[in-house]
């Protein structure tokens, strides 16, 4: 590959900063009450919008980030990746889907390492247990039992992770009913439900944001240990929900182990099993998968070390290899523009707090962990609270600003790339309310951002990776009404959702008349990449999809 960047042939390469700024989760959509990103006073963005010539919409969702199809929502993996690289890449979820239909899900390195365990031991999966289709889908699960089952595998164990965060809070209740009916089905094969809790109590923690989540799954999974014990997982759940006028939400359900009549664990991990993580997404993976697979390791103390054969749906971190072993090869995405500023010179500062730091970072850069160029990049996480973000909506919008402003101030750094957890984090408790303050203050942050830019001449693309608050509210398939619960109370959506995104370009240092295309119907993400190369100065390289800049 040539890295070569060429200068652009009507914007001039400057030493000015260019600003990246990622509202995540921030969509565009029906202007109704149920909007946060509509129902706030939201000046600074709305005068945007005021600049036709500088302002539209891209795609964010489904085929266009490289999804199985256009019900898919977006997310934060597929949307940085294409924020980041430029391609439209086909995704782990899509992969999978492949693998399976050709059936190479079975023929692979992985899968026979597993199939070491099928005879004499166990065969344990864990994963989120939701067909979000964010970061795992129930039916390929249900698909790689069956396979399991076909190929001689005895005793198989599902530690589950329940959702209610990509899709509607209580479902969980219906997946564990479609997993148990999945396992009966299982002929000749002594298949349960092990262990389990919330996906934001348990097992999928980021970033290192909070290892005590990793610790209590490994309790409950691997060493049988956990505060709640439950005969069957569909009691599990409906107790742990409690009140369903008032429920915990399937996000935070508190960790459980499966017992039998003896009150004895029915699926801990014990050495010769084998462990398959089911996820596909990276993120969520990665510390479970350095617990399952280091052998030195302080994070937490694991009390028993298993020797498992453990793989990954995926390979989750490319610069890491890890997990070593995978069913399916992860998407292979090359020639990322994070690589090419880096092999011409060009300075980058990326920041946010945890929960979204390795999305500018490790997403951004093609699911790499690492630097291309550790003196051209700077890297600042702000630590994020641990709290349900409802409780604290303004997060860190605040501190993010301030080293944003000071990055462009330094005159060190050619690209500022920043992305606010807000819209997305706030949005995904379902609290309207919070969602409505989070868009709030993040507007003000970035009007705050945008002044210090003009000081110093810079130049902006302000967008986002997918929708979020934008829809606040479960709507009727048919006629789009609010669905109501039980006492009238609007239903609320925690999930992202398919709207398209804003994209903007400004700054006093952007010459006049340079102006987005108002075609390409069909752009999306990854057509923003090489607005942001030419912002700095250059022309997109080839393999790019082609810019919105005129
Ligand atoms: O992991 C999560 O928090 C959600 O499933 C998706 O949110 P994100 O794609 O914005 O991170
Ligand atoms: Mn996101
Ligand atoms: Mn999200």
């Amino acid at each position: 590959m040539d890295f070569q960047l060429k200068p652009h042939s009507v914007i001039p390469p400057t030493d000015k900063p260019v600003l990246v700024c990622i509202l995540d989760g921030w969509g565009e959509n029906l202007g109704d009450q149920y909007n946060a990103v509509h129902v706030a006073p939201t000046p600074c963005t709305d005068a945007l919008k005021e600049d036709k010539s500088r302002w539209r919409t891209v795609k964010a969702h489904g085929t266009a980030v490289g999804l199985p199809s256009d019900a898919d929502m977006g997310n934060s993996e597929v949307g940085h990746n294409a924020l980041g690289s430029g391609q439209v890449i086909d995704q782990g979820a899509r992969l999978v889907d492949i693998a399976l239909e050709t059936g190479q899900m079975f023929e692979g390195d992985g899968w026979t390492y597993i199939s070491e365990s099928f005879a004499e031991n166990t065969v344990h999966f864990i994963g989120l247990l939701s067909d979000g289709g964010v970061h795992s889908r129930l039916d390929q699960v249900q698909a790689i039992l069956k396979g399991a089952a076909e190929r001689g595998a005895k005793r198989i164990r599902v530690h589950i992770l329940t959702d209610g965060r990509d899709v509607p809070d209580g479902s969980s209740k219906r997946f564990v009913a479609e997993l148990e009916a999945g396992l009966a089905a299982l002929s000749g094969v002594d298949a349960k439900i092990a262990s389990g809790g919330g996906r934001m109590k348990v097992t999928m923690d980021r970033y290192e944001a909070d290892w005590a989540m990793v610790q209590r799954g490994w309790e409950a999974h691997v060493l049988g240990e956990a505060p709640h014990r439950f005969q069957d997982a569909a009691t599990a759940v409906r107790t742990l929900r409690g009140d369903e006028a008032k429920p915990i939400s399937d996000q935070w359900l508190p960790p459980f182990v499966i017992v039998d009549s003896d009150d004895k664990p029915v699926g801990t991990v014990e050495d010769g099993d084998a462990v398959v993580l089911f996820n596909f997404r990276a993120d969520r993976m990665v510390e479970i998968s350095k617990a399952f697979e280091y052998e030195e390791f302080s994070a937490f103390d694991r009390k028993r070390f298993p020797k498992t054969r453990f793989v990954g749906m995926m390979q989750y971190d490319g610069d890491l290899k890890l997990p070593a072993r995978f069913l399916v090869p992860p998407p292979a995405i090359h020639g990322t523009s994070g690589e090419y500023l880096a092999k011409n010179g060009i300075t980058t500062f990326a920041c946010s707090e945890t929960q979204k730091f390795g999305h500018v970072t490790f997403f951004w850069n093609g699911n790499r962990s690492g630097f291309f160029d550790e003196k051209l990049e700077t890297y600042v996480e702000i630590p994020s609270d641990n709290i349900p973000f409802n409780e604290k909506p303004e997060m860190k919008a605040r501190e993010i600003t301030e080293a944003g402003k000071e990055a462009l101030l330094s005159g060190k750094y050619r690209m500022v790339r920043i992305n606010y957890a807000n819209p997305d984090m706030v949005g995904h408790t379902g609290d309207l309310d919070a969602a409505v303050f989070a868009c709030k203050l993040v507007d003000e942050c970035v009007a705050d951002l945008l002044d210090t830019l003009n000081s110093v001449g810079g130049r902006f693309l302000l967008t986002a990776d997918h929708g979020n608050a934008d829809d606040m509210v479960q709507r009727h398939k048919k006629t789009n009404e609010a669905l109501l619960d039980d006492a009238g109370r609007p239903l609320a959506l925690t999930s992202h959702t398919l709207a398209p995104v804003p994209v903007a370009i400004g700054g006093a240092g952007l010459p006049d008349g340079v102006r987005l295309r108002q075609d390409l119907p069909n752009a999306g993400l990854a057509n923003i990449t090489g607005a942001c190369i030419n912002l700095l100065g250059y022309e997109v390289p080839s393999h790019m999809e082609p810019s919105l800049i005129e």
